[in-house]
């Protein structure tokens, strides 16, 4: 019987022809995406990457299936039930991006402090207008509250910590995470809500923190705070982010991620003056194929060999 090797995402030619070399030492066959056949669904053992295609009723037909090497941190996107078979392996590319989502989010928070969105608009009609000088912040001494003490986190506790500010990490049971001033469990996070300057999501998406940023949570935030979500979109209730923003409760939102992607033309959250919208992107770095073989090659020698993977397996209990 043919084993495939199921490419939904591809490297660049000189890395194919290695996992071609490795996978035939194996007889298994690589098929990119385009290469593969519905006839072919049934010999799939491993799916590097993703596809919106990979349905719950495309993955029943892949009796052989043995490993998920996704490309992304999140595992959110493969269904439940596939998520939490006991006999098949997931594997995720978090790591890659704790360096881009920092640097995004930081850009996002230092725009907004510096006041470079009412210069650009200057800027544009030709107008040398200096802002108030009151509106200029900065992190010295401001409170940054993060959701998620993982590869993301940490390293924006680390950046945030070098320009002054005060990182509360929020995790499941409080441990405390090197990188962080303090650590708080998760339901037990609201007196630092209400103190926060910052409130940043990069939790990934489980039954836990669904909806978790609701309009009470909103109430019980600074009306100068800034909210910031690059977790995962459903973790905040839309709507009422989109009440708490339009009824000035909290000072901006800003959203690389959604309840539902790509967001909405109709989507009322457009229309806001407080928001900025980034379409799933602060992630997004030049090297990440390079960083993702990094990943994907040692797990695939180690599975064709062993059967078992030894970077960033995710624990379907836990779900990340
Ligand atoms: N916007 C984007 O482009 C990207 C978004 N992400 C999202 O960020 C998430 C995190 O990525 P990494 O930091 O690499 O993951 P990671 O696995 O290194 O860290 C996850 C952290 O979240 C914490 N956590 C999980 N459930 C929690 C809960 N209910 N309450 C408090 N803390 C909880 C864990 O304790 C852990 O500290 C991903 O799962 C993904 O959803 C990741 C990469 C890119
Ligand atoms: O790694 C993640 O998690 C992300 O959100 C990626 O940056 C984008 O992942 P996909 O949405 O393409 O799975």
């Amino acid at each position: 019987m043919t084993k495939l090797i199921a490419m939904f995402k591809e490297f660049k030619d000189s890395q194919v022809d290695q996992i071609k070399d490795l996978a035939h030492q194996y007889s298994y066959q690589v098929k990119m995406e385009d290469e593969l056949l519905d006839t072919d669904d049934q010999d799939i053992a491993v799916i590097y990457g993703w596809s919106s295609d990979l349905t719950q009723e495309r993955l029943e037909t892949m009796p052989a299936l043995k490993w998920i090497q996704k490309e992304s941190a999140g595992v959110d996107a493969i269904p439940l039930s596939f998520r939490q078979k006991e006999d098949l392996l997931i594997s995720n590319m978090s790591g890659i991006h704790a360096q881009p989502i920092s640097e995004h989010v930081f850009a996002y928070i230092l725009s907004h402090y510096r006041c470079m969105p009412q210069m650009a608009a200057s800027q544009a009609q030709g107008v040398w207008s200096p802002p108030d000088p009151n509106l200029f912040r900065s992190l010295d001494d401001k409170t940054i509250l993060v959701y998620g003490t993982g590869n993301i986190g940490i390293r924006m506790a680390q950046i945030g910590a070098v320009l002054g500010s005060r990182l509360i990490g929020v995790n499941t049971n409080g441990r405390p995470i090197e990188g962080f001033d303090q650590c708080i469990a998760f339901g037990q996070d609201k007196e630092w809500a209400c103190r926060a300057d910052i409130i940043i999501n990069a939790m990934p998406l489980t039954d836990l923190n669904r909806e978790y940023f609701d309009l009470d949570y909103f109430k019980t935030m600074k009306s100068s705070a800034l909210f910031i979500n690059i977790g995962r979109g459903a973790s905040v209730k839309e709507a009422d982010l989109h009440q708490a923003l339009s009824d000035k409760l909290i000072e901006s939102a800003y959203l690389d991620v959604f309840e539902s992607e790509p967001l909405s033309e109709k989507s009322s959250l457009w229309q806001l003056d407080n928001i900025v919208i980034t379409p799933h992107i602060t992630g997004t770095v030049e090297h990440f194929m390079q960083e993702s073989f990094k990943i994907f090659f040692p797990n695939l020698q180690s599975f064709l060999a062993e059967g078992v993977l030894v970077r960033n397996q995710v624990d379907p209990q836990k779900g990340y």
